[in-house]
């Protein structure tokens, strides 16, 4: 291209700011500013030149659609996915303020909450999309879309779950889509081909109460204990795996222990001589694609919370396991996906290494879409750097995120231009 250094580094000025104005806006649950960054979006659409469109599924939930026509707009589109809204933060805890973009001058990372989940890559296509586009005069074929979706953190339900069941997505006629992955320690970009499912577990024991000095059998205690005893055996089980190196921790089950609640309220504490009546545990349990949930499912019926311990539960499967044809929500990486090796060859091609592909330990809206059958993967150009998401400090360094960028144009240059041969 015929631009000098110096416009080159105002440019690469103007995309980190435009990041960090991005960072600023406060989209934190449980109360996350939805309308200001979607106008902020909105508006870098308008100096894009992108079409844009604003569905509102839920009142006050919306969803951004950007559009990039392509010059044959009956082939399948591409779709480029991030979610708006970031998981809290805990000021105190953190060396700057976490909605304030700091930008070391030092380091040049860039400190706020959502700097890597995922507003980096919101404002990453954007880049992208405006190097092409203004910059190098490229033309998709397949006509390219950038999507914002709220609610991701809390599960998608009243974002993505919706998209997907509108007319407006029906008539995108998405044939590729991608969605936020995770950082890397190392010099080689991670790419994502499943997420783990999550479900909540609910155990209660019900037994006799008694005066707390007495020794019986199935108080709800002792089997509430008793279940959380199994849980535990399990969890080590799956953890040892992971230790031993023969798993990755997306690939085993976890099982972790987020609430328990017992006991009879005092105002000072709780009734110290009576044992309740009542005992309930919460957990958060997390399926790779590869298991059967039936045979977890059997075993909280038997052996977690059973009905021979006076025990009741109650699993509340948040989202979808399995896809419209009841198969695993994996997208294949082998020759059989042929966005597979146009998608690494994206990657080569800007002079990027690509790990091994992996499932993601936590949950993306990236199921809702591998759900219909659609090729999804998950992917966040953030290589040497610590994975800090949902942590505090979160930041992302300024030369990352603008070679984020590069990644992002050979990305997008590949796949709306790849034209599958016809059989
Ligand atoms: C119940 S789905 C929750 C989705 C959430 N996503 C990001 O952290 C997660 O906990 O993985
Ligand atoms: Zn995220
Ligand atoms: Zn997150």
């Amino acid at each position: 291209s015929y631009i000098s250094t110096k416009e080159l580094e105002e440019e690469e000025e103007a995309a980190i700011n435009r990041f960090k104005e991005y960072l600023r806006f406060k989209t934190a649950h449980p109360d996350p500013n939805y309308t200001a960054p979607v106008s902020f979006l909105i508006n870098q659409a308008e100096s894009i030149g992108l079409q844009s469109k604003t569905l509102e599924f839920v009142p006050g939930k919306p969803v951004l659609l950007l559009t990039w026509p392509g010059s044959n707009p009956s082939l399948p589109c591409i779709l480029f996915n991030s979610h708006l809204d970031s998981v809290p933060a805990e000021p105190d805890k953190w060396s700057h303020p976490p909605f304030s973009a700091f930008h070391s001058s030092d380091t040049g990372n860039i400190f706020a909450r959502g700097a890597q989940d995922d507003k980096c890559i919101s404002i990453q296509y954007l880049e992208a999309i405006r190097n092409l586009k203004l910059v190098k005069n490229f033309e998709p074929i397949r006509t390219v879309h950038v999507l914002y979706v709220p609610d991701e953190e809390i599960g998608g339900f009243d974002g993505m779950a919706k998209f997907v069941e509108s007319s407006e997505f029906r008539e995108l006629n998405v044939g590729f889509f991608m969605d936020e992955g995770q950082a890397s320690t190392s010099d080689e970009f991670r790419v994502f081909y499943a997420d783990r499912s999550p479900w909540h577990l609910i155990i209660k024991a019900d037994g006799a109460p008694a005066h707390g000095s007495r020794m019986f059998d199935n108080s709800a205690s002792e089997n509430l204990m008793k279940s959380i005893e199994m849980i535990t055996r399990f969890r080590d089980a799956q953890f040892d795996v992971v230790k031993a190196g023969k798993a990755a921790n997306s690939e085993v089950i976890s099982v972790n222990p987020v609430y328990l609640k017992s006991g009879i309220p005092s105002p000072t504490g709780f009734v110290m001589n009576m044992q309740p009546s009542e005992a309930e545990a919460g957990f958060d349990i997390r399926l790779p694609p590869t298991v059967d949930p039936d045979l977890v499912k059997r075993r909280i019926a038997e052996e977690w919370a059973p009905a021979t311990r006076n025990m009741t539960y109650q699993i509340i499967e948040k989202g979808p396991i399995r896809d419209y044809q009841g198969r695993p929500l994996m997208t294949l990486t082998n020759d059989s996906n042929p966005w597979w090796p146009v998608f690494k060859y994206a990657i080569t091609s800007a002079g990027g290494k690509l790990q091994k592909p992996e499932i993601l330990a936590s949950t993306t809206d990236a199921r809702y879409m591998r759900q219909l059958g659609i090729p999804t993967f998950g992917f966040s150009p953030m290589s040497d750097t610590p994975i800090l998401l949902h942590d505090h400090n979160e930041f992302l360094n300024d030369r990352v995120f603008l070679r984020g960028i590069e990644v992002y144009e050979s990305v997008i240059r590949s796949l709306s231009s790849f034209v599958e041969p016809s059989h």
